[in-house]
């Protein structure tokens, strides 16, 4: 990341650290303090208090987390942190650490508390101004605090818990048992907009309009009078990125659609038609297929998968880019630049949170080869999906493009199990098309966040077609809602609509005799099978 766009960022806006303890919903809070038009970002609790200082942050937020405060190995909040003026804010194992270091009690109480939990406010003080004397919030808690600290006004209490909410808004420190961030809890975003605007005095200035304009000053400073290349799917990300840098360095940005052959029906020409129709943007589209089915050859493994194609992506960019330099016949001069539309969630998925296991290497991050010669430009990196579409939507970009759904950058190539071949490839597109054409005719697009299709190529089942006997594989139908992709639940498509996309995939893809639901959530499964 550029340190002018960290400076951009933090001079202009208020910026409130999440302190994640190792929490479900740190992303959660995060998104919910930017919906409240605060600029927000997690950094992980074994950060040093001098370093979270130096941030400039206008709050901090302790976010819950799976540990017990008195356990030897539980991560402690530096007192330091309470005496530095910056508000503080505990959620459920934040606020437990917050009441501990400044002298509270908390204890084991043997009174668990998980899901829809009724809560009493004796006293809204200011955190809880507004919230009615009862009302109903989602807890999920074992430990509980059984003493506040001295100076602190108890607010709130639950038939388990005595204190579920203090505050002592002289110091600027408050803290709910409760989780505000998630849907479930009544007034949850109310309670934190009186910890951000009442108690820490933060203003609402992350707004569209402001994202926008400081992402143009930010690309115009950083790429001068150079040409750059945006690799370009015509996806939500790329296309928004895209969008951003060509209001910025206008025509000095050249976008570069591979077709690698692993896309899906109809997509290429789509994207070509409906992409530059709508942006008149300068578009160069590869046909890379032959080089992307070569390198994937024979390969079964998951990640071998995902390094050949970052890699392979990345030599088509740079020979692009070398056509684009000759084209314009600007000699000697290199295409120094590479846009991507690389979201907050990829970057904090790939290790920007301490300790972060690798579950698996985008093709756009952790998938890129070490002799990268490109300095990439990432005006999304910040932002999550939602935003970036907000974004889209601010800079004009057609409905149709900015509410696509996300298709991953090795497209079809991770959704057939197995190794990949133009075959197995013809099999899953025309399968896929189907599926996403009844989802469309039913209507229902808005309603998932993404629906894949997964060809089991390396598995057969025995199928009666015509009264022959059969032996094709199955196809897993995958449709999912989600926020951010983070997390998951599969949705409930009607029966009928799942009926519909069976008998037609079984009676017009030969191959394939047998379509299956996947029901799982993420976690513990992912969205994608590969
Ligand atoms: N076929 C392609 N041609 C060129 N660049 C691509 C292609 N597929 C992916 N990319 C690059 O990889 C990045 C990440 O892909 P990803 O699928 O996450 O984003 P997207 O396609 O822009 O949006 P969405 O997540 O909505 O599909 C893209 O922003 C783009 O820069
Ligand atoms: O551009 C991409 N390059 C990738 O390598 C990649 N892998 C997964 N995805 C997409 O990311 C979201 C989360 O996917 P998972 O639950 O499968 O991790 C889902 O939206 C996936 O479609 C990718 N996108
Ligand atoms: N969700 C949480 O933060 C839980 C905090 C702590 N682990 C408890 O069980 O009470
Ligand atoms: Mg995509």
């Amino acid at each position: 990341m550029s340190a002018r766009l960290v400076r951009v960022v933090e001079t202009s806006h208020d910026t409130v650290l999440v302190v994640d303890f190792g929490a479900q919903y740190a992303q959660l809070i995060a998104r919910r303090v930017r919906e409240a038009k605060v600029y927000s970002e997690i950094v992980p609790h074994t950060m040093p208090v001098q370093q979270m200082l130096a941030k400039n942050p206008k709050a901090i937020i302790l976010s819950g987390g799976p540990a017990s405060v008195y356990a030897d190995d539980a991560p402690g909040v530096d007192p330091d942190l309470f005496t530095s003026g910056v508000a503080t804010f505990g959620i459920c194992y934040g606020f437990q650490a917050m009441a501990v270091a400044l002298g509270g009690q908390v204890a084991r109480t043997g009174l668990s508390e998980f899901g829809r939990t009724p809560v009493d406010v004796e006293h809204p003080g200011t955190l809880l101004h507004g919230v009615p004397a009862g009302s109903t919030v989602w807890m999920s808690h074992n430990d509980s605090v059984t003493q506040a600290p001295d100076g602190f006004d108890v607010l709130a209490f639950s038939d388990a818990t005595p204190v579920a909410a203090f505050e002592d808004p002289q110091r600027g420190l408050a803290g709910v048992q409760w989780h505000p961030e998630v849907l479930h809890t009544e007034h949850g975003q109310a309670v934190l907009e009186r910890f951000l605007f009442d108690i820490a005095g933060a203003r609402p200035t992350w707004t569209m309009v402001n994202i926008v304009d400081e992402a143009v000053e930010d690309i115009r400073a950083q790429v001068g009078s150079k040409q750059i290349v945006c690799g370009l799917s015509g996806g939500v990300d790329s296309s928004v990125a895209a969008a951003l840098v060509q209001r910025a360095v206008g025509d000095q940005l050249t976008c570069v659609f591979v077709d690698h052959g692993l896309l899906r029906e109809g997509e290429a020409e789509q994207v070509e038609r409906d992409f530059v129709a709508a942006t008149g943007v300068d578009l160069h589209v590869v046909d890379a297929q032959e080089r992307f089915l070569s390198a994937l050859k024979g390969v079964e493994d998951p990640e071998e998968k995902r390094k050949i194609i970052g890699r392979e992506f990345i030599r088509v960019f740079e020979d692009a880019a070398r056509e684009i330099v000759a084209k314009a016949g600007a000699e000697g001069d290199e295409v120094e630049f590479l846009v991507q539309g690389t979201l907050y969630p990829d970057v904090v998925e790939s290790g920007g949170g301490e300790g972060a296991a690798n579950i698996k290497s985008h093709h756009n991050v952790g998938g890129l080869p070490d002799d990268l010669q490109f300095t990439l430009v990432e005006p999304l990196r910040w932002l999550f999906k939602d935003e970036v579409r907000a974004v889209g939507e601010q800079l004009g970009i057609p409905a149709d493009i900015v509410w696509r759904h996300p298709f991953p950058g090795p497209g079809l190539a991770i959704r057939i199990i197995g190794s990949v071949d133009r075959e197995r490839l013809e099999v899953l597109r025309r399968a896929d098309a189907i599926a996403r054409a009844e989802l469309t005719e039913a209507g229902l697009d808005r309603h998932v966040w993404q629906f894949p299709v997964v060809l089991l190529a390396n598995v057969h089942s025995v199928g009666v077609q015509g009264d022959e006997r059969t032996y094709g594989h199955p196809v897993v139908l995958r449709p999912v809602s989600s926020e951010d992709a983070m997390t998951a639940d599969w949705s409930r498509l009607p029966f009928e609509l799942l009926e519909r996309i069976s008998t037609r995939i079984t009676n017009e893809v030969r191959e394939v005799n047998r379509v299956v639901l996947d029901v799982t959530s993420k976690p513990p499964a992912t969205i994608e099978w590969e």
